[in-house]
């Protein structure tokens, strides 16, 4: 969007507020004179103030006027922030939100000369069967009009590398702040203080979609830069082999540091494959320093917070120093999102006739999938098939019960039992199978131990007696090791997340 776009919807917004009854038109004029738009998308818009004063004022007196009047454009509920920018720029359009106003690039590098930027529309231009729900979706046909070009990318390439960006990433309140995040870094990386940023949530709720879509932006805005997006299970295996290549010049090695050195932005997707890896972690942090003593960007992402990783503390502090956002499960509304720019992307692959899912099969996916957003993507794809292939305009809720149930792995199927909960649980925290039923209790034991109680007991609902059986201990000690669980996740978000993520990981199997 251009700024002059931006500007009209500002003067847009102004002008219907100081219609409104209970506002002084001449002190809206004073002090909107002083606000700057930065960024709008649908639900979203963001102002800077020129400082606190002001900031805090329009807050107090005029921030739901501009909601308001956001709403009575676009027809759909608009979350204002307001940030501080005490040398503002022009108005900048970025793609959708931005955690910080973004100051002019600091080096005469090449910008984006488009930026990303879905198409604001009035809600009631929408197509008809959108319902209702509000959500804010990012139209899917790319915007990016950097054409594919020679880059210095790290693994050779020279665009982008997979199909996750910014506009096919729905946001809702469970991943906007990570989008956010995400989105400044990819516009300004290496600047303070996102960098490293780190991001975590539990699988399948678009950590690597996110890291891809810093990747494919900086890609394409900035070719120049070389960027290297790596999971850590494969940086593990790049190590292992060099490590063991038997040169006598060590050039194995020297060539698989150099390769995550000389990168500009470092992606590492899931760094909890490192865990118990010594060596390589050992390699990765020196890499890590290398890079930040450079001031190169590093993005990291893990299925959970930097201090629930079983590594180094060292290292887990030095990861989570500069920005650390999580991805919660999604609302309903971010559901719905993800399923209609997926029954819309579909439908652009298959070409021929549309695809029409009622609305009503469409909350029933929504609400009975898990928070895993690759189920729910696959199914979609297995009610798209089914619809298709039998012709159906409908589904009622039993056929559509018959035709997921195995699907959803949260699904009255799926039998859960002990042994698949201390599998889980042992895995998780690495700990032997013979540890967890033995009387040793020191710490690292323990806490997995108790953990794994409790879940037998909340995921499964059998008595004490059962459970205590089966760790080789009694009934009180069941009883006590879940109230112990229960006490320590009402009293830390952090252990909540983590007993989140295993109950998840024990879902999925
Ligand atoms: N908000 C979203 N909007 C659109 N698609 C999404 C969103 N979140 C996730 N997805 C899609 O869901 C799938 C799973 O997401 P992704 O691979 O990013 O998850 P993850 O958090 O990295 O999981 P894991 O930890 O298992 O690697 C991908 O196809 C991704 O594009």
């Amino acid at each position: 969007m251009d700024s002059s776009l931006l500007n009209d919807y500002w003067q847009n917004v102004w002008r219907i507020v100081k219609e409104y009854d209970s506002v002084d038109a001449s002190q809206v004029d004073a002090f909107f004179a002083r606000l700057h738009p930065q960024v709008i998308s649908e639900g979203f818009f963001m102002l800077t103030a020129e400082n606190e004063f002001l900031k805090n004022w329009v807050e107090a007196h005029y921030l739901p006027f501009i909601s308001q009047a956001l709403q009575d454009m676009f027809e759909v509920p608009f979350n204002v922030v307001l940030a501080i920018d005490s040398a503002p720029a022009a108005p900048v359009a970025a793609p959708a939100v931005v955690v910080a106003p973004s100051p002019a690039p600091s080096v005469a590098a090449p910008v984006p000369t488009a930026p990303i930027t879905p198409p604001l529309q009035p809600y009631n231009t929408r197509p008809a069967s959108a319902t209702a729900t509000v959500y804010e979706e990012a139209p899917a046909a790319p915007t990016q009009t950097a054409a594919p070009q020679e880059n210095a990318s790290g693994d050779g390439t020279s665009s982008r590398v997979s199909t996750s960006t910014f506009e096919n990433f729905v946001i809702g309140d469970s991943n906007r702040m990570a989008y956010s995040m995400a989105l400044a870094v990819a516009e300004n990386p290496s600047k303070e203080p996102l960098n490293p940023l780190f991001i975590y949530g539990k699988s399948g709720l678009g950590k690597t979609h996110l890291m891809r879509a810093i990747e494919n932006y900086i890609r394409d805005s900035r070719p120049y830069l070389r960027t290297l997006y790596v999971d850590a299970a494969d940086l593990l295996n790049d190590y292992t082999i060099a490590s063991t290549t038997h040169d006598t010049e060590k050039n194995s090695f020297v060539n698989f540091k150099k390769r995550y050195e000389d990168a500009d932005v470092l992606l590492i997707d899931d760094i909890q494959h490192l865990q118990g890896k010594k060596q390589t972690l050992n390699i990765v942090f020196q890499i890590f320093n290398r890079l930040r003593d450079m001031n190169k960007q590093i993005v990291l992402s893990a299925d959970r917070a930097p201090k629930n990783i079983d590594i180094d503390e060292r290292y887990s502090s030095r990861f989570s120093s500069g920005g650390t956002v999580d991805i919660q499960p999604p609302e309903i509304e971010t559901k719905l999102g993800i399923i209609r720019l997926f029954i819309n992307e579909y439908q652009r692959n298959a070409g021929g006739d549309s695809i029409v899912i009622p609305d009503e099969v469409q909350l029933f996916i929504a609400e009975n999938s898990s928070p895993n957003i690759r189920e729910l993507k696959g199914a979609v794809t297995t009610v798209i098939y089914h619809m298709t292939y039998f012709g159906k305009t409908s589904m009622t809720a039993d056929e559509l019960n018959a035709l997921l149930a195995s699907h959803f792995t949260g699904g009255p199927t799926r039998n859960l039992t002990i042994d698949d909960i201390q599998k889980e649980v042992e895995k998780y925290f690495h700990v032997k199978h013979t540890d967890m039923l033995s009387s040793k209790r020191s710490r690292d034991i323990a806490y997995p131990r108790q953990i794994a109680i409790f879940l037998c007991r909340q995921m499964l609902d059998v008595p004490f007696a059962t459970i205590g059986k089966r760790f080789n201990r009694d009934h009180s000690t069941a009883m006590h090791s879940y109230t112990s669980i229960e006490k320590k996740i009402n009293q830390s978000r952090e252990v909540r997340e983590e007993i989140e993520n295993i109950k998840q990981m024990i879902l999925e199997g």
